[in-house]
């Protein structure tokens, strides 16, 4: 289950949940264009999974993404939501099922920030009072305040908080379906790990079914269910899992894609809820001062976590610090830095242990509050099994590739024609 929800209700909204896509020979080509941008797509998006379309600039990945939503016609081929055929549905029926997230300039800028969530509930004709408490609960949701942003203009707003409104407003109608274009291209590094933490998280109680598109193929291992690698024209070149895609990719073009690096990205894959978060020995900000010193002086540890009064890491005290202390713990002690979710990634959890002077990083919940610790041992042991198993996992693999090979030599010899295709990703 979800952690609660950090400022108002904590309940998480009992919404609607995903609903497969199929699309079925999909087509587009632009007026005056001699040759398709997107050309016969086939491919089922399951109910709740997140894919990500990846390929290169110009290879129809916003083309496919906005036939979905009908903002570009599809020339041909069908598109299905569930059991419903939505190719030749209004367009604006269709938005309730659709929920479409781009980067933050999608926000319109005379609009405030709760008439920006409330836009589609009210085009499909929600009550006032339903509209209101919507926003609310959404804003609350992607973890901002409605107190302090309901009135606010976007550019009131840093980019990360413009693009959580863009995911606020895209899941305002309780869309069971949401498209995602570049959502997270536009704001700095660190922000945008937040934000993909967060949509993760969001994920995780929403279970929608996501498209999301992106160059960024760290981003698309991060996030993925699975991942569509495009080429020209949304041909499919690999539809697989990010765990398929990074041992075993399906040619060239897909292991250009996947680039240098594949045991560092493979951290991506894993998250620090995966791996053992081990207990450390706490001590709270006003417990007596005396208390702290016993349990450093006499026990079998020589170093602590103090938690502010949220029970948030506050700072790492050591045996040593206590001399420095006196009668207060102000001076004291390193302060925390930086800390990480159960959702964050190994890679992420790696990072932060690596600029930790004594390897190791604290664990925190969805308000900051303390939850446990990893080391760098315990990183290092996770790295090496995950490692390890892919590598057995792609040599299971290839044993099954060369033993079809020599089922369908041998069969040739006979003269008889096995009609096995070759190696295919697509759905
Ligand atoms: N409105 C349009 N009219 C004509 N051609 C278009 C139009 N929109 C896109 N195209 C062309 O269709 C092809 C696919 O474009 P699309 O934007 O879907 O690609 P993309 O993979 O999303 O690209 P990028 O990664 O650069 O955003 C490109 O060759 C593009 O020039």
């Amino acid at each position: 289950m979800p952690e609660p929800s950090g400022t108002s209700t904590t309940t998480p909204p009992a919404g609607t949940t995903g609903a497969r896509i199929h699309l079925e020979n999909l087509t587009k080509t632009y007026p005056g264009s001699h040759a398709p941008a997107v050309d016969n797509v086939n491919m089922e998006v399951k109910a709740g999974e997140i894919v990500i379309f990846v390929g290169p600039s110009g290879c129809g990945k916003s083309t496919t993404l906005k036939m979905i939503n009908r903002l570009i016609e599809p020339t041909s081929g069908r598109i299905r939501i569930g059991d419903e055929d939505v190719t030749d549905m209004d367009p604006v029926r269709l938005r309730r099922k659709v929920g479409y997230a781009i980067q933050a300039s999608g926000l319109f800028p005379h609009m405030t920030v709760a008439q920006n969530i409330a836009l589609v509930p009210k085009m499909i004709g929600w009550s006032r009072a339903r509209v209101a408490s919507r926003v609310e609960e959404m804003l609350d949701l992607v973890g901002l305040d409605p107190r302090e942003f309901h009135g606010r203009y976007p550019r009131q707003l840093s980019g990360g908080q413009q693009q959580r409104v863009g995911v606020a407003r895209a899941l305002a109608a309780d869309p069971p379906v949401l498209l995602m274009d570049e959502p997270f291209g536009a704001v700095d590094p660190i922000t945008r790990d937040h934000l993909q933490d967060e949509l993760i998280r969001l994920q995780h109680e929403l279970h929608k079914t996501i498209c999301f598109v992106t160059h960024d193929f760290d981003e698309a291992i991060k996030l993925g269910d699975r991942i569509a690698v495009l080429r020209e024209r949304s041909h499919i070149a690999q539809f697989d899992t990010p765990e398929a895609i990074l041992t075993n990719p399906a040619d060239d073009f897909v292991s250009g894609f996947v680039g240098a690096g594949a045991a560092l990205k493979r951290l991506n894959l894993s998250r620090v809820r995966d791996v053992g978060v081990v207990d450390f020995p706490t001590a709270g900000i006003d417990d007596p001062l005396q208390d702290i010193f016993d349990l450093l002086r006499n026990g079998s540890t020589n170093e602590l976590l103090l938690l502010d009064r949220n029970r948030r890491p506050y700072k790492w005290l050591r045996r040593g610090d206590l001399a420095r202390a006196k009668q207060s713990l102000a001076r004291a002690g390193t302060l925390v830095t930086d800390t990480v979710t159960r959702d964050a990634t190994l890679r992420d959890a790696l990072e932060a242990v690596l600029t930790d002077n004594a390897g190791r990083v604290a664990v925190t919940g969805r308000r900051g509050e303390y939850t446990g610790v990893v080391d760098m041992e315990t990183l290092m042991n996770t790295v090496h099994e995950l490692l390890e198993a892919d590598r057995l996992e792609a040599l299971e693999h290839q044993h099954q590739l060369q033993e079809q090979r020599h089922r369908e030599t041998l069969l040739a010899q006979e003269g008889l024609d096995t009609g096995e295709g070759g190696a295919g990703g697509a759905a």
